[in-house]
Formats: structure tokens, C-alpha cells, sequence
């Protein structure tokens, strides 16, 4: 593909897949978007430490070679849009990129940059491991019983962006089609309201759950729990629910559990049962803070996912150390879970561990397994020192205070 304004790295070698597994070359182009806001502070922060792990963990045998592509405010500065069509084509023939956080403009045009990478490349897994690292200060009392994986679903829900805004034509169409032609007396005050569409769907919760439970054979995980809203909204989140059930019977062989609707599993290469149960979303907020320790795997809605992720976070440390990746069957998206935190842009100060977390998953994606444990040993050895960024700093007594590009600089002196 010939790009306008993305440089190709001149010794870079493109990710490719052979039968669906992934082939990393030793100095493999990732294409990089350093994100607006506090994206200008972490995202350098997070290329300066994975080189440096890269580099000792292989010993200079491999580097990852970077790629600028452009998203947000440095895209409409180069070429008068936010989200230009080689950006994607980009991420898209690369495989593999990480991305810091970006603004969403205000008014018209794309709603959510970050959910239009998404749904533009039909990114539909959003996954958000959550653990605790030894040291991290935390609001509740035993954090390191919380060990779970979210699978968020990353293409369908309130997410898809159907929505009419209260007083205009559209609207009135939509109202007018609701009460006259399906008959519904269920809007309350037809005239002043706005209307939202939650698209779910069978083929969409079915990638998604597929996906999870396969995570829990490969890693040897006892449940996966679906989140859901299916009491209330039954065709969308209590199809999601069933859906989900009978996939777990029909491709993986599950049956019922007990006196169901929970159904279980043996795995196939651990022979250890696993679990494949559900809770409603309300109650599982309240359940993650009183016994976290029964839950592992978790697959839920779009929406469930957003609220839940950053629920959990805060239980570990916060999103200034959350990590997160969008993932479809051959292109992955790794990024920060938290957003631009306009008020801290360009101080030095915010915390880089959620993309540099992000990039400890990148790359595990990638093979390189030794590069990653590096990164998580770095981190939870930096964090018990008590050597951390204002976010940590202000919940530890006796801590220093680190920038965010001291905090990185202590991560490569660990190492
Ligand atoms: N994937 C993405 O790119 C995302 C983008 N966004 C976008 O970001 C913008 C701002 O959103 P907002 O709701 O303020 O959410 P943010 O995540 O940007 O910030 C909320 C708060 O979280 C804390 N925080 C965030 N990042 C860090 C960090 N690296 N280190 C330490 N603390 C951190 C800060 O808390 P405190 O004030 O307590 O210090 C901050 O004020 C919006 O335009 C939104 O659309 C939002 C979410 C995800
Ligand atoms: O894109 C945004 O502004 C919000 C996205 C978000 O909150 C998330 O992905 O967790
Ligand atoms: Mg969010």
C-alpha cells in the first residue's frame, strides 16, 4: 500500500499469519498512535521502556520497529480530518498497534474516535485482564483476590451510535413508528424524548463468548461468567444470556450444571471443569467487592464491559494502570483504558502503566513472552518500592513522588 504522509520503517518487517497464527519477524513494524491529551506524556514513556526490555531481554537481537500513524487531533492537523482512511488501512495491513488515548471533537462528524477504530475494523473483542500487582494501593481489603478477564464486546449495543436526538424530525419518525405502526404506549413523554437503538445479536454475542471461553481452556481458568441485564431487557441482554448457553453446549460440549441454568465443562487439556455460569449486572458490581475470588473469566456487553472495567480497575490501582486490547481474529489494537485527562496534558505527571500494561499484552500477543514478564516484573517491583506516579503516591504513605517519565526511567533501572 502506498501512504501519503505514514513513513514505513526503512528495516521493518511486516506481522503476517500462517493458518491463523502469528508470525513475528525480529524487527517487526508496529504502527504507533501516540493519542491526544496525557497521550503526549505516556505514550513516548511506553517506547522508551519496551525498547529497552526488548533490547535486554533479547540482547539486541530484536526491536520493534515503530510506525507513526495519525488519529485525533495530530490527524486533523496533517490532513484536515480525525480519522483518515489510511490510518485504519494502516493498522489494518500491520496487524498489530497500540495507541494512546484520544479526544472524542465535540459536536458532528465521528462520535468516539476510539469506538470508530473499533467498529471500523471490527474490532470485536475489547479485552481488559484485571490483577493485582503486590504493593499497589487499593480501597478494598484483600485486592489480590481479584484476578479476572473481562471480554467486552466491542462492535454492537447502545454503542452502535442509533440515536435520535429529542425535538427533531428523525425523532418524530422513529416516536410516530413506535406508537402508530407497532403499537406501543410505552413512552412516557413521546413528545420531549430522545431515542437510543441497542442492536445485540446472536452472531455477535457468539464471537465474543467463543472467544472467552476459549481463553479459559488455554489458560486454565475454572469459570467464565456472562454479565447481563436480561431481567430487563430481554431480547438484547437475555439473548445474550441464552445465546451464550447454548454455545457453550453445542461447541464445546457443556451441559447442564446442577439444576442449571449454569452448565460445566471438562477441559480438554487439563481435564479441570470449567464453569460457565451468569449474574446480573447490578448484582455482580456488588459481588466483585465482596467475593471477587468466584469470578475469572468474564464476557459481557459493550456498555457492561465500559462500567465494569473501570470498576474493577479502581479495586487494583486505578485505570492509570489499567491495560487494555481490541482484538478481531487477526488485527489487534492495544490501548490505554483510560481517556486524554485533558487537565494533566503535558505536565510530566500522569501515570504511564495502563499503556504500558497495554504493551506488556502486546507483547505476549506477539510471542515474545519474555519481554512481557519483564514488563510485569519491572512494574510490580517499581510499585513495591513504593517509587510511583501522584495517582499511587497519594494513597501510599511514605511513597516518592515520581514524573511520569521517571516513573518509565525507574521501570528500565529495575531492569
Ligand atoms: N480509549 C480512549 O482513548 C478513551 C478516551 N476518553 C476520552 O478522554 C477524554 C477525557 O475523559 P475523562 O472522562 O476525563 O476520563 P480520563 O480517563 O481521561 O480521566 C479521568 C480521571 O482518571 C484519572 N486518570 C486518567 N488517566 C490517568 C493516568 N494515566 N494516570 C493517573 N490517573 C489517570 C485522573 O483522575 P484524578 O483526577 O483523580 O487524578 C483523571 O482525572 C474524553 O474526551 C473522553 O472521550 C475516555 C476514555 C477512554
Ligand atoms: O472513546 C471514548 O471516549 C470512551 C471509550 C471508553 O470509555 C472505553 O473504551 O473504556
Ligand atoms: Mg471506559
Amino acid at each position: 500500500m502506498i501512504y501519503q504522509h505514514i513513513q514505513i520503517p526503512p528495516k521493518g518487517e511486516k506481522i503476517s499469519f500462517k493458518k491463523g497464527v502469528i508470525k513475528v519477524p525480529n524487527y517487526p513494524i508496529i504502527t504507533y498512535i501516540e493519542g491526544d491529551g496525557i497521550g503526549v506524556d505516556v505514550s513516548p514513556v511506553m517506547k522508551k521502556v519496551i525498547d529497552s526490555i526488548v533490547a535486554k531481554a533479547y540482547n539486541g537481537s530484536k526491536a520493534i520497529q515503530w510506525m507513526n500513524i495519525y488519529a485525533g487531533k495530530k490527524a486533523n492537523d496533517i490532513y484536515g480530518e480525525y480519522l483518515p482512511q489510511e490510518t485504519l488501512d494502516a493498522i489494518k495491513e500491520f496487524s498489530v498497534s497500540i495507541k494512546g488515548p484520544l479526544t472524542t471533537p465535540v459536536g458532528g462528524g465521528v462520535r468516539s474516535l476510539n469506538v470508530a477504530i473499533r467498529q471500523m475494523l471490527d474490532l470485536f473483542i475489547c479485552q481488559r485482564p484485571v490483577k493485582y500487582l503486590k504493593g499497589t494501593p487499593s480501597p478494598v481489603k484483600a485486592p489480590e483476590k481479584v484476578d479476572m478477564v473481562i471480554f467486552r464486546e466491542n462492535s454492537e449495543d447502545i454503542y452502535a451510535g442509533i440515536e435520535y436526538q429529542e425535538g427533531t424530525a428523525e425523532v418524530k419518525k422513529v416516536i410516530d413508528f413506535l406508537q402508530y405502526e407497532m403499537g406501543t404506549k410505552k413512552i412516557r413523554f413521546p413528545d420531549t424524548s430522545g431515542i437510543g437503538i441497542k442492536p445485540v445479536s446472536k452472531e455477535g454475542t457468539e464471537r465474543l463468548v467463543r472467544a472467552a471461553i476459549q481463553y479459559a481452556i488455554d489458560n486454565n481458568k475454572d469459570s467464565v461468567t456472562l454479565v447481563h441485564k436480561g431481567n430487563i431487557m430481554k431480547f438484547t441482554e437475555g439473548s445474550f444470556r441464552n445465546w451464550s448457553y447454548q454455545l457453550a453446549c453445542d461447541e464445546f460440549g457443556a451441559t447442564t450444571f446442577g439444576d442449571g441454568p449454569w452448565k460445566s465443562f471438562k477441559n480438554p487439556n487439563t481435564g479441570m471443569v470449567i464453569i460457565i455460569k451468569d449474574v446480573i449486572a447490578d448484582a455482580f458490581l456488588q459481588q466483585i467487592l465482596l467475593r471477587p475470588e468466584e469470578y475469572s473469566v468474564i464476557a459481557t456487553l459493550n456498555l457492561n464491559g465500559d462500567y465494569i472495567s473501570d470498576a474493577l480497575a479502581a479495586q487494583v490501582g486505578g485505570i492509570g494502570i489499567a491495560p487494555s486490547a481490541n482484538l478481531s481474529d487477526t488485527i489487534a489494537v492495544f490501548e490505554a483504558t483510560h481517556g486524554t485527562a485533558p487537565k494533566y496534558a503535558e505536565l510530566n505527571k500522569v501515570n504511564p502503566g495502563s499503556i504500558i500494561l497495554s504493551a506488556e499484552m502486546m507483547l505476549r500477543h506477539m510471542g515474545w513472552i519474555q519481554a512481557a514478564d519483564m514488563v510485569l516484573e519491572a512494574m510490580s517491583n517499581v510499585i513495591q518500592n513504593k517509587t510511583v506516579t501522584y495517582d499511587l503516591e497519594r494513597l501510599m504513605d511514605d511513597a516518592t513522588l515520581l514524573s511520569c517519565s521517571e516513573f518509565g526511567d525507574a521501570l528500565i533501572d529495575y531492569i
